[in-house]
């Protein structure tokens, strides 16, 4: 098991932000954890990372409890760049990670290389742009090959040039066989990275199994749409109008069932196509519209 989350509250006064939240995660894989502002994304991160106590529950990393000092060997957290020091260079950074971790000059460089910081590692980061200071927080991060690396809006407010070297980066971290658990707004990168997406929603995690469910849906075009859709949702499968065509989510029923509803009240099915909802569309579905607090 790479990380366990058990059942974590946590309020900050009356206010009730995590409401038991638990999850596993087996092997290693990308994770996206998508909510909207203030959903409690940054405090479950800071909670897995011990960086926040929980109320109650439990964090296990490969494991270890999330409380014992043993588990940064295997486990980063990138943090955002008020932790960067503006009149020390990257490689300073870098080197005082390597002293403290036991990481050579040799594994400073190579890392350095790889994710493509080596024409300005001797600058001063108080001249680094934003996208600059994002990889230079990401090479920190994975200075010591961790198993689990956790990232708290990694793509925020880079360019898409930017934003794309990070994603590949993290596309090719996964390959290498570190998990990564992000959090992010930019739910279109999102999509290009991974499909398994924990939405937090009103303190609760909605369960992946669902979304796999809501994933896939169909668009019909029939003869009698009203009437299609009236018979379909006396029969509770759950339909939409698009325009000219009906959505159908499947939800659990299958399309054989549809196609037998159809027949019985002798709708006629004229085309029919597949449809995978991207994670914008999902999470429109789930908090709305606006993505608001809920
Ligand atoms: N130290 C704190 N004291 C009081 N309330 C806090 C504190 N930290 C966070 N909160 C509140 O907890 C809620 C969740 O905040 P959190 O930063 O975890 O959300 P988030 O999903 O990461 O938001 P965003 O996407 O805007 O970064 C918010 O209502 C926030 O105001």
């Amino acid at each position: 098991m790479i990380l366990s989350v058990k059942d974590v509250h946590k309020s900050y006064g009356k206010e009730k932000v995590l409401k038991g939240i638990s999850f596993e995660i087996e092997k290693p894989q990308i994770i996206a954890l998508v909510g909207p502002n203030g959903s409690g994304k940054s405090t479950l991160l800071n909670i897995i990372t011990n960086l926040l106590t929980a109320d109650s529950g439990n964090v296990t990393v490969l494991g270890k409890s999330n409380r014992n000092p043993d588990i940064f060997k295997d486990i980063s957290f990138m943090q955002d760049n008020s932790v960067l020091y503006e009149y020390l260079t990257g490689y300073d950074h870098l080197q005082f990670i390597g002293d403290v971790q036991g990481i050579s000059r040799k594994q400073i460089t190579d890392t350095a290389d790889w994710i493509g910081i080596s024409s300005y590692l001797n600058k001063k980061v108080g001249n680094y742009s934003l996208g600059m200071k994002q990889h230079l927080l990401l090479t920190m991060a994975v200075l010591n090959a961790p198993k689990l690396l956790i990232l708290d809006e990694p793509l925020n407010g880079l360019d898409p040039t930017s934003a794309i070297r990070v994603r590949e980066l993290l596309v090719e971290l996964h390959k290498s066989g570190t998990t990564i658990l992000l959090s992010s707004h930019n739910l279109a990168e999102i999509d290009r990275v991974t499909s398994t997406i924990l939405f937090l929603k009103n303190g609760e995690l909605i369960k992946e199994n669902i979304l796999q469910h809501e994933n896939i849906c169909y668009e019909l075009v029939v003869n009698d749409i009203v009437k299609a859709q009236s018979v379909l949702e006396e029969e509770t499968i759950p339909v939409e109008l698009m325009g000219s065509k009906l959505r159908i989510y499947m939800e659990g029923s299958s399309l054989g069932g549809v196609f037998r509803i159809l027949e019985k009240h002798e709708i006629k099915l004229l085309d029919l196509e597949k449809i995978v909802l991207g994670t914008e569309e999902r999470y429109q579905k789930i908090f709305g519209e606006k993505g608001d607090k809920q």
